[in-house]
């Protein structure tokens, strides 16, 4: 079936089934203005968003070519829209992995992979490091530790799409829909072709010229790869990345400074030039400024945002309820 190689499951014939609208299942492959590509068991259609605010890796129920409902989201990678932290954009849905890529020839910027770690715990996916470019880097372990110290718990390893080293290790990590999220120029698309196998999506060597290498992809895809149900979603590298509702993501990814804390001698220290801090002792000062500046930037962001995101989350979990009621009584 066409639909399984997007990943269709009973978990979302179940909620479709459900949901009792008239239409098809598909899922959201591509998001242009007011209208979007979606995969469904006859082949890709356009579709109208219609009232509906959708992103690439919904699934959905398209009637008469618009989008009628969409279906509860499994998980979701959201950030601030740039320029303002009271609105926020959904990058992408319903994704199991979140590969987050750092060039293995640029200069390390710790503080940027500790923002997308957060975004990535936060979306309720599992996140991977991936060092690319890895033919091009002088030490890559050490690259790999660093980015490894930068998020405990979170699997790194280098690749290169150029000779291919690393790939199947990389592989043998992703589950289900995959989407990469990085720096622009950092390798997300070449990335993407290896694992779809073929030249799908244009990438900076065909555009470098004019473009040098930023911004190149324009549209987030999702497409499948050769695995039945494995997909994956290729982002544009974002200027900025701010987190909105991150506890948990910032939680997770300075799991182990809230660990230490627990240790200071003072209750309230902010570990900053307290006597007998455990967290001083221990972490690098720039990890820690870093920790305070995102609780900082998610406070203030998620305090603007609060009223909007509470009341759809409110309706959205109002939704998921209905529906899994109306599923257990078509048993
Ligand atoms: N040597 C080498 N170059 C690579 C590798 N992967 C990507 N590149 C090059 O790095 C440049 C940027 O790669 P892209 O895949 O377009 O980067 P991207 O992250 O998708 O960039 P945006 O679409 O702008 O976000 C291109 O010139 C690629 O050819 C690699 O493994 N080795
Ligand atoms: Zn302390």
């Amino acid at each position: 079936m066409f639909l399984d190689s997007y990943g269709y499951d009973s978990h979302w014939h179940d909620l479709f089934q459900a949901l009792d609208s008239p239409g098809d299942p598909g899922r959201v492959t591509v998001v242009d203005r007011g209208a979007c590509g979606v995969a469904t068991s006859h082949g890709i259609v356009r579709a109208r968003s219609g009232r509906h605010d959708v992103c690439t890796g919904d699934w959905v129920v398209v009637d008469s070519d618009t989008i009628a409902g969409v279906l509860p989201r499994r998980s979701a990678i959201v950030r601030a829209s740039a320029g303002t932290t009271s609105t926020s954009q959904t990058l992408a849905s319903n994704v199991d992995t979140v590969a987050i890529t750092v060039a293995a020839d640029t200069e390390l910027d710790l503080g940027r992979v500790e923002r997308y770690v957060a975004l990535a715990w936060d979306s309720g996916a599992t996140p991977v490091l991936v060092v690319t470019k890895s033919d091009r880097g002088l030490d890559n372990d050490g690259r790999l530790d660093a980015v490894r110290s930068a998020a405990p718990g979170v699997a790194a390893l280098a690749v290169s799409s150029q000779t291919g080293s690393g790939v199947d290790s990389f592989t043998d990590r992703l589950a289900g829909t995959v989407a990469l999220i990085g720096p622009s120029g950092s390798g997300k698309s070449t990335l993407a072709n290896v694992l779809i196998g073929e030249q799908a999506l244009d990438t900076g060597t065909v555009r470098q010229a004019d473009s040098k290498g930023r911004h190149v992809t324009v549209r987030r895809e999702l497409i499948p790869l050769a695995t039945p149900g494995m997909t994956v979603i290729d982002t544009p590298g974002l200027r900025s990345v701010g987190l909105v509702s991150s506890e948990e993501g910032l939680h997770q990814t300075f799991s182990d400074i809230e660990a230490l804390a627990q240790h200071c001698r003072f209750d309230d220290c902010a570990h900053g030039s307290e006597p007998g801090c455990a967290v001083q002792e221990n972490i690098d000062p720039r990890r820690i400024a870093n920790y305070h500046r995102l609780q900082r930037e998610n406070y203030w962001a998620t305090t603007r945002h609060d009223a909007r995101a509470n009341s759809r989350r409110l309706a959205e979990a109002k939704q998921l309820s209905k529906l899994q009621r109306r599923m257990y009584k078509n048993r």
